[in-house]
């Protein structure tokens, strides 16, 4: 099986989390997709949700599927969201923000009684930080906030590039309109100090690490779709 037929059945298997009657958080992403076309199937049949879409991406897919949405506005506390990852470790830790959507996922996740990870197994790391950790940052004061987060890497005994995505000429531009920096820390034995620290540098808005987030992670393989609670580590 292919990567998108295996996004499709972990996709498959998390919908049957949705019931009738839900607050929603729908995800952004290829694998987040392959759920939202799943879930258009069973809201046409007749499945009563409301959605709350984590990116614009996502919100002109629901909208094209006839999937209903809402807002954090007007819906701000929801049952259960369910999102892909970059990468997913044991503990489910995850990286995210490859899609650059990580700043209103991660409000969305957090805004929900539960959230679920699904993805296909090459998502799973022991450690995480194979996958640069993407860090959305305010435009204002770029280099100053680059300069500092080289300290906190550096006094964590991370190494590694940063990249701004797109590139200095034309960066992407989140859906909150700023900047991601893309960290090419490799393994990160302490996710959570690297967490905190980069949240006391003002500049940086949010980043990747969605630490105690995810309460499931549904993962599809060759050998069918397995289903993993956060490991104590
Ligand atoms: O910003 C994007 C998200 O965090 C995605 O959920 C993540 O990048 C995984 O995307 P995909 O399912 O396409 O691998």
């Amino acid at each position: 099986m292919d990567a998108v037929a295996l996004k499709t059945e972990a996709a498959r298997d998390a919908l049957s989390e949705v019931q009738s009657g839900m607050k929603l958080g729908i995800g952004t992403g290829s694998t987040a997709e392959a759920f939202i076309h799943l879930l258009a199937e069973r809201v046409a049949d007749g499945l009563s949700i409301i959605g709350v879409p984590t990116s614009e991406r996502t919100a002109a897919l629901c909208e094209k599927l006839g999937v209903p949405l809402s807002t954090l506005k007007e819906t701000p506390a929801l049952d259960l969201t369910i999102d892909g990852a970059d990468e997913i470790d044991p503990s489910l830790g995850l990286i995210k923000g490859g899609g650059g959507a990580l700043l209103r996922e991660k409000i969305v996740a957090k805004a929900s009684q539960r959230m679920i990870v699904i993805a296909d197994e090459s998502k799973m790391v022991d450690t995480l930080g194979r996958f640069p950790l993407p860090i959305e940052v305010n435009r204002f004061g770029l280099e100053a906030t680059r300069l500092a987060i080289e300290e906190v890497a550096k006094s964590l005994g991370l190494s590694g590039t940063l990249s701004l995505r797109g590139g200095e000429d034309d960066p992407f531009v989140t859906d909150g309109g700023h900047l991601i920096v893309d960290a090419s820390f490799g393994r990160i034995p302490d996710s959570r100090a690297l967490s905190r620290s980069l949240h006391d540098i003002a500049g940086v808005v949010e980043h990747g690490l969605f630490l105690d987030v995810a309460v499931l992670a549904v993962i599809a393989s060759s050998e069918g779709v397995k289903r993993f609670t956060p490991l104590a580590v």
